[in-house]
């Protein structure tokens, strides 16, 4: 795997994590948010619902206490069956009717448990005598459950069966001046007008509902949970709050805190809050307690609705954006600053491998990297001048070699392999030219008396001068050179039979002349071949070798020329 796809890869896990660790962070910091928001939202929305269900109530509360605290009503209960008293009570009934909201009212007396009603359309008007409560009578339960507990004022959610309508019916106890229960008014609101009014209100994700001290649900949008008629029914069959939670715990959860709001008895403005789930939802429960009616407020907010997930969307997408241009830009920058250059660097250090000091363009970003490639550059140059000058002194110790290797080392001239490759270029110029070459070998005579007579070293001396005399004789384009011992070869290029003779006689007489003047007299035996194309190396050298044995031969000090007809002919200088 590449540098690039490693640090991207590298890269990628990074930011997931640090992506997912955000979004959980992101996502715990904003369930905090909602539960505390939606913590203040539930107790200003329980607030405002309680204070709308008592505004509503209230007047009609009171209204229904000062008229069971009524003179002509109180005397009346006292003694049912006056008609004189009934006619004043009946009035003052009316008169409370056009002052109820719901322009009813209702009267049940204890006596003889004749139950009194009129309603908004004077239905009953001049009749309203309805009918008598029948204590074994179930839909006449409460009045008599009322009176045996004693609240003196309670609300009741009831179907009236013998009007046919159903009301939340607000039951005040009459009591006479010596404390004893002597009948019940109290006036019904229409439930559904209620319920529109006050419980379901529309407002999307929150729900109100009022339960009684049992948790028994006493107002409530959907009819069918409502606890009609709850005062009468035993524990168990009433329809408490629980119905609504998919999860039993919330149950106790609700009903601890209706307890302990019960226990703080009304203080003002006290709510109680937690999470609850409904239809799978998780809603949000804000509880206070009413101790005008004695009923609990109880409103549910679904933080699903009131903040969808799909409020966050934005943020999401925002941040999904950022945290790809954030990649991008990362890339780009990694890859102009570090992996670019990295990548050059790499192969520029390949080419240096190979040998090819010529390097390309190479990015130098303003960092660490870039210093490396600068670094490498400078190196590189140096490494290519050293290695330049490592080989021009190679190649100049090559030529050296080459020179001394094909150069006598007493007498400066050409050695034997020096002399060799002259005549294999001069066998091949005269091959393509046509035209030949002259080839003198010579010996020095008696050259072996030297040496034993003088020594070794006034011999080498002499092989000096020799070579010294033989360089000042021949033409400054011949080839003189010392093919081994006492016997030199020149080769003399271009050359024909006269200048062969010529040159032959030259040195036999310079070395002789110039060998006398020097005080070490010598002479040499002198042989010359004029090669012409086509003759390879040995018959050059075997015809030379045979004129300088001929020079011998004829007393030494002597010239002797091989034609091609073999013929040998000495040569007077
Ligand atoms: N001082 C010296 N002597 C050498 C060198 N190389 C060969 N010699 C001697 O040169 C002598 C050559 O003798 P030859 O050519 O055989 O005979 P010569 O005495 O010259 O007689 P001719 O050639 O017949 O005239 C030998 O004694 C070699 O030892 C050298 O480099 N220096």
């Amino acid at each position: 795997m590449s540098l690039k796809t490693r640090i991207l890869a590298l890269l990628t896990v990074l930011i997931i994590v640090a992506a997912s660790a955000s979004l959980l962070a992101y996502r715990e910091l904003s369930a905090s948010i909602i539960e505390r928001w939606g913590k203040q939202v539930a107790e200003i929305q329980v607030r405002y619902d309680s204070a709308r269900l008592l505004q509503s109530l209230e007047r009609e509360i009171g209204l229904a206490r000062q008229m069971a605290q009524s003179n002509a009503l109180l005397r009346w209960a006292d003694n049912p069956d006056d008609k004189l008293l009934e006619g004043a009570a009946i009035r003052q009934m009316e008169s409370y009717r056009e002052n109820f909201r719901d322009k009813s009212y209702f009267v049940a007396l204890r006596e003889n448990g004749r139950y009194y009603y009129n309603n908004a359309d004077d239905k009953y008007a001049n009749n309203q005598f309805r009918y008598v409560l029948d204590a074994n009578d179930p839909d006449d339960a409460w009045f008599y459950q009322l009176i045996e507990e004693g609240r003196d004022f309670h609300l009741n959610v009831n179907p009236d069966t013998e009007l046919g309508v159903t009301k939340l019916w607000i039951d005040v106890l009459m009591r006479n001046a010596d404390n004893e229960i002597v009948g019940m008014v109290g006036t019904g609101l229409n439930l559904d007008n209620f319920l529109q009014d006050i419980v379901d209100i529309g407002q999307e994700g929150i729900t109100t509902l009022f339960v009684d001290y049992n948790g028994a649900i006493q107002l409530y949008r959907d009819r069918n949970y409502i606890d009609f008629a709850s005062i009468i029914k035993p524990e168990g069959q009433k329809n408490t709050v629980d119905l609504l939670f998919d999860h039993p715990e919330d149950k106790h959860l609700i009903l601890g805190m209706l307890q302990m709001l019960k226990q703080r008895n009304g203080e003002k403005g006290a709510v109680e809050s937690g999470f609850v789930t409904i239809d799978g939802r998780k809603h949000l429960a804000g509880i206070s307690y009413l101790p005008a009616i004695g009923w609990f407020e109880i409103t549910l907010l679904d933080l699903n609705a009131l903040l969808s997930p799909s409020y966050l969307w934005p943020l999401i997408a925002v941040f999904l954006a950022s945290l790809l241009i954030t990649l991008l830009i990362f890339h780009l920058i990694i890859q102009s600053r570090i992996l670019k250059p990295v990548i050059s660097l790499e192969h520029a250090i390949k080419r240096v491998r190979e040998g090819r000091f010529d390097l390309p363009y190479l990015p130098k970003p303003d960092n660490e990297i870039g210093r490396l490639v600068d670094h490498f550059e400078k190196m590189t140059h140096t490494v290519h001048d050293t290695t330049r000058n490592l080989e021009d002194k190679v190649a100049h110790r090559t030529a050296e070699l080459h020179r001394l290797a094909r150069v006598d080392a007493l007498t400066g001239l050409k050695n034997r392999r020096g002399l060799d490759e002259v005549v294999v270029d001069e066998i091949e110029r005269a091959a393509r030219e046509q035209k030949g070459f002259g080839l003198i070998w010579l010996d020095i005579d008696n050259f072996k008396d030297i040496n034993d007579s003088l020594g070794h070293q006034a011999g080498d001396d002499i092989l000096c001068r020799v070579a010294l005399w033989l360089k000042a004789t021949v033409r400054p384009y011949d080839h003189p050179g010392r093919w081994g011992g006492d016997e030199f070869v020149v080769l003399l290029s271009p050359c024909d039979d006269e200048v062969l003779e010529q040159t032959s006689n030259r040195i036999r007489l310079a070395v002789e002349q110039e060998s006398l003047k020097a005080g070490m007299p010598v002479t040499v035996s002198v042989g010359g071949h004029l090669c012409q194309p086509g003759e390879d190396t040995d018959t050059i050298l075997r015809q030379a070798d045979r004129a300088l044995y001929a020079a011998k031969e004829r007393g030494r000090n002597t010239v002797c020329i091989t034609h091609s007809d073999e013929s040998i002919v000495s040569s007077e200088g």
